[in-house]
């Protein structure tokens, strides 16, 4: 999977290294917060993935005899480069549990190390954990509406180029139950299945022969897609002959598959037809630009239907594209650091930070998550970040500290976890969330606050950064 060297990165990183090397602040300690501003999807949360892929890269990560040779071209300076030679990520990260939920503004990770290094690792380390969430939030709206159906992606032939690889990942991440892409099963572990192609009935001369030499072929989970030529008139009555004839060779037809028209009517009607055959094992599985809401509005028609296999909405993030997760300096050469905007929401939060998840005496979350400075162990009190009179006392409640040390030194402190123990711990945080925050409709908004002690800080560091100017 490790495709990933040192220049997988933009070039003001490089540039931006090159002053600090020169200025010999090569070794100042930094400390970056990574966090995204906007839900994707008008969603109330978003799912954390990508952490284990990112940890795995960035403790092999160096620059190879060909980058630093394309590095000199580049004009980039001798010294430099030699420095660049030996050059590893030897930092800390501190990390919310991959397949957490997750909101937005507070962070999800913190780096601490040198500028150099920190800032190398800025670019890929947003372009694998916001690609990865975004996805992972996509497949976790499908799994809530879903209910028991089978969810299986079909996406990699729609991805952004190679985007599909950790689609997948983030997919079962996010409660996808397979998915259709061999190399990404064979690398992460996944459940791989599939059915057939329309190409495959079309390359015979009739369909019924297709069905027969698949069955044939393929006894084990045999999927027969029916809507080639006619879905009532043809596919479904092919399907039962194969499926009977199955039955005479102790074999079992696993399901048959829509791909266009109305999937609630051709559901119900290829039901009927199934059981009337005595074929009530044969499941339902149905594709075709499903998302969320498609998925939804079938199951509220009560459309009989066991499988989805969803491509282009999963892997490609429709309608949003992209998440706006963001890595914002907030510690430099022994000093809290500070990012003043126009947009009071772009203001940053200074210091290394902790992250409590706020709890009532049952251990529910309530629906907040409150950010302190890095040693403070809970917080009595926590303010808007940005509304001067709006505060809460949490005296009351428990604090769950969510940012651990997931990696120092440049080496992964966590035991490997598998996709599916991670989608299970993302289920079970997912189902502690409030049902208010789950819903598409404007979801109940998710609240975040700051500690009175960070609240001064940062409050502190804009005066004096606004006297200066
Ligand atoms: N019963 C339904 N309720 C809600 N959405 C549906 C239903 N049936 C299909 N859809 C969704 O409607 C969208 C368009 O389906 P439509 O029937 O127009 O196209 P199509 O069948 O793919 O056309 P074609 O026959 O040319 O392939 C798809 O996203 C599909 O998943
Ligand atoms: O609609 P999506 O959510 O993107 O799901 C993937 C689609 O990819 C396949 O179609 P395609 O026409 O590429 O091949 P096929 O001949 O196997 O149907 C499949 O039949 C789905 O319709
Ligand atoms: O196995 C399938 O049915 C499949 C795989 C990829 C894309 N569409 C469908």
């Amino acid at each position: 999977m490790n495709q990933f060297t040192a220049t997988y990165t933009d070039q003001y990183q490089l540039s931006m290294a090159q002053v600090y090397f020169k200025n010999g602040q090569k070794d100042q300690q930094a400390v970056f917060d990574y966090y995204f501003r906007k839900l994707p999807f008008k969603s109330g949360y978003a799912i954390f993935s990508g952490l284990e892929d990112l940890l795995e890269i960035l403790s092999t990560l160096r620059f190879s005899e060909d980058d630093l040779q394309f590095l000199k071209e580049q004009g980039f300076e001798k010294d430099f480069l030699e420095y660049l030679k030996n050059l590893q990520f030897k930092g800390k990260i501190y990390s919310v549990k991959e397949g957490d939920i997750v909101f937005p503004t507070r962070p999800i990770l913190q780096v601490e190390a040198s500028i150099i290094e920190a800032q190398i690792i800025e670019t890929i380390l947003l372009n694998l954990l916001n690609f990865q969430t975004l996805i992972a939030t996509k497949a976790s709206r499908m799994r809530l509406v879903a209910g028991d159906a089978t969810l299986l992606d079909f996406g990699l032939r729609r991805a952004q180029a190679s985007g599909g690889y950790f689609a997948t990942r983030a997919a079962i991440i996010g409660g996808f139950n397979g998915t259709s892409n061999v190399v990404a099963g064979k690398d992460f572990d996944i459940p791989v299945s599939g059915t057939m192609a329309h190409s495959f009935v079309q390359s015979y001369d009739d369909e019924l022969t297709a069905f027969r030499d698949f069955a044939e072929g393929h006894p084990e989970n045999c999927v027969l897609l029916v809507d080639t030529y006619n879905t009532l008139k043809s596919g479904i009555p092919n399907a039962v002959k194969v499926a009977k004839e199955m039955e005479g060779r102790g074999q079992k037809l696993m399901a048959v598959r829509l791909d266009s028209g109305d999937l609630s009517y051709f559901a119900k009607e290829s039901r009927k037809m199934l059981d009337a055959a005595e074929l009530d094992y044969v499941k339902i599985a149905a594709s075709n630009q499903l998302d969320e809401h498609v998925i939804k509005s079938l199951l509220e028609q009560q459309a009989p239907i066991d499988i989805f296999g969803v491509g282009t909405n999963l892997v490609t993030g429709d309608p949003d594209g992209a998440l706006d997760g963001v890595y914002k300096l907030a510690f430099s050469a022994g000093k809290p650091r500070i990012k003043i905007s126009e947009s009071i929401i772009k203001i940053t939060l200074p210091h290394k930070k902790q992250v409590f998840r706020i709890k009532d005496e049952n251990g529910k979350c309530i629906g907040a998550d409150a950010i302190g400075l890095y040693h403070e162990n809970s917080i009595e009190e926590m303010h808007h970040p940005f509304e001067p009179y709006k505060s809460m006392s949490l005296k009351h409640y428990e604090q769950e500290a969510l940012l651990e040390l997931v990696m120092d030194e440049g080496k992964v402190l966590q035991k490997k976890r598998s996709l599916s123990e991670i989608s299970e711990y993302s289920i079970s945080r997912l189902s502690e969330l409030p049902i208010e925050y789950k819903r598409f409709n404007n979801p109940h908004i998710y609240k975040i606050g700051i500690s009175e002690t960070l609240k001064q800080e940062r409050d502190g560091l804009i005066k004096m950064q606004k006297n200066k100017i």
